[in-house]
């Protein structure tokens, strides 16, 4: 077809329309017929669908199931990253999905004649800036609308169960993954922690602003995503570096109704205290060097929290660095400490992966797979089990080690409990080796920067 519209201009259309005539059926003829009819009488209904926008992610998720889609000159080759939870095998965990781009595909659909239309080109700071359109021969556009229901309901179904997270590119919001939801209870907190929790899930929280400080690897994005899937929550993932004042209030204003707004590692933010306080020397730009101001970044928060149905959780880790007018009772309700491994979460932890998916049905986030099945090695009655984790335990001391470290090591072992109990002493030891070794380089580069 592209090739007719470069020789034969306004052909190419013209075969979609009269090729299916020649190739199908006469029963569909005369059906298509009438379409063809409507297309020369009334003219083209259109919808345009900007990039920015979660219906651009539901349209294109619905084209690349289409079979139009498959026969398109040139397309685009992503990741389908809503099959990444859901899938057994590794091929299937990653799978290919192909779009048609940069020209028109026509396609019939519940016997209409559409053209799907879409065009990439390069913007600035060498991003790429997408556009996408559907329209139809006709002139009734509830036709149009029907077919973006079509499309929407397709799209809702394959993130059901599932919570989305969207990361911002430039001032626009886009998703980035879906992953299935993450149950509160799969979240190792020590037991105070439990108590605060188990309100939260009696209802949408009245507090709105939450805190998360602690240690890397204690459960601080695990928890937020928890709560996310707990309450059929977006998370709206805000990273400061490279934003300026506009940017983070465009982002602010895209943000929906009901949705979670992350501020990861908030000490880490780029922030400047006063208004224009960003180097003048700089230039501004480079998105490197894009600063937001902290009386901004307040409004925004206070804005936020002032709105229903959306919550705000920060975590850091580092809360002795943070400003106290972030922190302040106001814009934070509630400042929760999550701590490294104590007894109860390290026998949690054991019980987490060595006790058989029929009673807890836990799956190992990193493999998709499940954890001891019955019948192997590890699958232990309950009293062997509780014998081999007050064993572990002993051998653990508490605080010292993270709940993200101790499960990766558990995990490594997952199919042997008694393997994980005769190698925690030398994993242990592997740890503590690489830490003092960190920490030498770390204080080497301090005290070359004070030269
Ligand atoms: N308390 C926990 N219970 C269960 N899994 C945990 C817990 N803490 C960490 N993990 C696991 O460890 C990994 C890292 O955890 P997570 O990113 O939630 O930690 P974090 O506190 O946000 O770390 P950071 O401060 O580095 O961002 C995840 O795969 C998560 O499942």
């Amino acid at each position: 077809m592209p090739l007719l519209d470069l020789f034969f201009p306004g052909l190419g259309p013209a075969w979609a329309l009269l090729g299916p005539f020649l190739l199908a059926g006469q029963a569909s003829i005369v059906r298509r017929f009438a379409s063809v009819a409507c297309f020369c009488c009334s003219g083209m209904s259109k919808i345009e669908v900007p990039y920015a926008d979660e219906a651009y992610d539901m349209l294109i998720f619905w084209v690349c199931s289409q079979p139009f889609a498959q026969s398109a000159r040139t397309s685009l080759a992503r990741i389908d990253l809503k099959s990444f939870a859901a899938s057994g095998s590794h091929a299937e965990k990653k799978s290919l999905h192909y779009s048609p781009c940069n020209g028109r595909s026509y396609f019939w659909y519940k016997h209409r004649l559409f053209v799907f239309h879409r065009q990439r080109t390069q913007g600035e700071f060498g991003t790429t800036r997408e556009e996408a359109s559907i329209s139809y021969f006709g002139r009734n556009p509830a036709v149009l609308r029907e077919l973006l229901n079509d499309c929407q309901r397709y799209y809702l179904k394959s993130v059901e169960n599932k919570t989305t997270v969207f990361e911002h590119q430039g001032d626009r919001w886009k998703a980035s993954k879906s992953i299935a939801k993450r149950e509160m209870s799969t979240v190792i907190i020590n037991k105070k922690l439990k108590e605060m929790t188990w309100y939260t899930r009696r209802g949408l929280p009245y507090q709105r602003g939450y805190l998360l400080y602690g240690p890397p690897g204690t459960g601080k994005s695990s928890l937020c995503l928890s709560i996310a899937g707990h309450f059929d929550l977006d998370v709206y993932v805000l990273t400061m570096s490279g934003l300026d004042d506009h940017s983070l209030k465009s982002l602010f204003a895209e943000l929906p109704q009901h949705c979670i707004v992350l501020l990861e590692d908030v000490d880490a933010t780029a922030v400047h205290r006063k208004p224009g306080d960003a180097s003048q020397s700089v230039s501004q730009n480079d998105p490197a060097n894009r600063k937001v101001s902290l009386s901004t970044l307040l409004n925004v928060l206070d804005g936020l929290a002032s709105s229903e149905g959306r919550l705000l959780i920060m975590t850091t880790n580092h809360i002795e660095r943070l400003d106290p007018a972030l922190i302040r009772p106001s814009r934070v309700d509630m400042k929760v400490e999550l701590y490294l491994a104590d007894e109860d979460m390290i026998n949690q932890l054991f019980y987490f992966v060595y006790n058989p998916p029929s009673k807890t049905n836990i799956r190992d986030d990193k493999s998709e797979t499940a954890l001891l099945q019955p019948g192997e090695e590890g699958a232990l009655e309950d009293c062997e089990l509780l014998h081999l984790g007050q064993v572990f335990v002993a051998k653990v001391p508490k605080l010292e080690f993270s709940p993200a470290e101790i499960l990766s090591f558990l995990l490594a072992n997952k199919h042997s409990p008694h393997h994980a109990i005769a190698n925690v002493a030398a994993w242990m030891e592997t740890l503590r080796e690489e830490r003092t070794k960190l920490t030498r380089t770390t204080s080497w580069a301090l005290d070359d920067d004070d030269h």
